[in-house]
């Protein structure tokens, strides 16, 4: 993997990725490349570079100095491309086959280029097709174990974590989810977007204190709590996978945050998809929020076990407490990701593609009563069972 600062930015059109990917010699000579802005996230553009003779490809992802969903009025760092191209190199460190090999970056030109992961399907679009993916939680539990807890202060020199920290201080971007995950659907305010009929429920919402006084509490823990390098967006369309294999993109998000907040992500976007679901086929899901955290305290405790740097990791009772407190912040982390997903400015399709239209808003309805609950109750669900017999009370009721 080489690096270079070039001297100017300039977005790029799919004629220059290819000049640029040949004047890299990132393909054979001569070779006949074609190429596809192919990006349907929120931020950035993706380019699929492909020689049309071998077939081989390579993606060059170039973030853009505003967001691209918004537009120019929305102005962002493009400092963001360095930190997801460090992320994925730092998270490559300790589970290579989770990532996708990055070939080349450029800080100036906000690019990184990387493996084509077209062979997989994006997790989000896989599981609304009904897709099992029957591996993703055994590997996303174990992904979330090994990058957390090899950049926490626990396996880590109190001196090179800081540096860590530094490395990956994200303002901007960590700015973008205190407003659209924790702010902006607490109350009314304009980057909200929600069907008119949902306007009694939003109301109720904006009108709980109780549940306003947690959001604050979960709120502060994401500005303060700097334990470990977190993916920071870590939701099923930032997973590729299929049967076999599973890769996480996109950690342009990353920073020093609490552990619980990736965990609670993947739980919430697992529970999103379940209540997208009819009820005969929701288990499949609860049985991936069950795995991720199984898989998780397993390879957690092993790494902690055997590769615990902090002298206090060797003392009874530390590393049950902490396992309680990530599954706690989970479990109110992936109430705050619901609400946000339901009626703030980032949708999901789980929800939005939900027919017809009346079923569409019953869910979201339920979807806004789950979330609340979990972030009301983070204290006495204890674990994934617990977890799974607290949404279905909650959908029967
Ligand atoms: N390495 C990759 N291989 C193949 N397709 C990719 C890759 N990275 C991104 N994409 C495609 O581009 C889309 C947007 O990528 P993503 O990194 O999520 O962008 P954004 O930061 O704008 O959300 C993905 O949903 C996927 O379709
Ligand atoms: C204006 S950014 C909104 C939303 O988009 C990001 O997701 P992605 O980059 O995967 O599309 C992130 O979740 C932000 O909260």
């Amino acid at each position: 993997m080489s690096t270079k600062k070039s001297s100017v930015y300039e977005p790029l059109t799919e004629s220059g990725a290819i000049a640029l990917a040949k004047r890299l010699q990132l393909f054979e000579e001569n070779s006949n490349l074609l190429c596809n802005e192919i990006g349907d996230g929120n931020l950035n553009l993706v380019f699929k570079v492909k020689d049309s003779k071998t077939e081989e490809s390579i993606i060059i992802k170039q973030a853009l100095p505003y967001a691209k969903v918004v537009g120019e009025s929305w102005p962002l760092t493009l400092d963001r491309a360095r930190i997801e191209t460090h992320a994925l190199l730092k998270q490559a460190e300790f589970v290579p086959q989770y990532v996708p090999k990055v070939f080349y970056s450029d800080e100036k030109l906000a690019i990184t280029i990387m493996e084509d992961l077209s062979r997989l399907q994006i997790s989000r679009a896989a599981l609304i097709e009904g897709k099992d993916l029957l591996l993703l939680s055994k590997h996303i539990g174990e992904f979330l174990a090994k990058t957390l807890f090899y950049t926490s202060d626990y396996a880590v020199n109190q001196h090179y974590k800081k540096s860590l920290v530094k490395q990956f201080i994200n303002p901007d971007l960590c700015k973008i989810t205190e407003d659209l995950v924790f702010t902006d659907p607490f109350f009314d305010h304009d980057t909200n977007d929600f069907e008119p009929e949902l306007g009694q429920d939003v109301e109720q919402i904006w009108q709980d204190q109780a549940l306003k006084l947690e959001v604050a509490k979960l709120k502060q823990k994401f500005l303060t709590k700097a334990e470990a390098l977190v993916h920071g967006d870590l939701h099923t369309g930032s997973i590729f996978a299929d049967d076999k294999e599973t890769k996480v993109i996109d950690p342009e998000f990353a920073y020093f945050g609490p552990i619980g907040f990736d965990v609670g992500q993947v739980f919430g976007n697992f529970l999103l998809n379940a209540i997208s679901r009819d009820v005969e086929n929701q288990e499949v899901l609860f049985t991936h929020i069950e795995t991720t955290w199984n898989v998780f305290v397993e390879e957690f405790s092993k790494a902690w076990k055997n590769d615990g740097l902090e002298i206090f990791t060797k003392v009874d009772g530390y590393l049950e407490h902490v396992l309680s407190e990530i599954f706690e912040e989970a479990v109110g982390f992936a109430g705050c990701e619901i609400i946000r997903r339901t009626i703030g400015l980032a949708h999901v399709a789980d929800l939005d593609s939900i027919q017809p239209y009346e079923k569409r808003i019953s869910i979201k309805q339920l979807a806004l009563t789950i979330g609340s609950e979990l972030i009301k109750n983070q204290k006495t669900i204890k674990d994934p069972t617990q977890f799974k017999d607290y949404v279905k009370q909650t959908v029967n009721q």
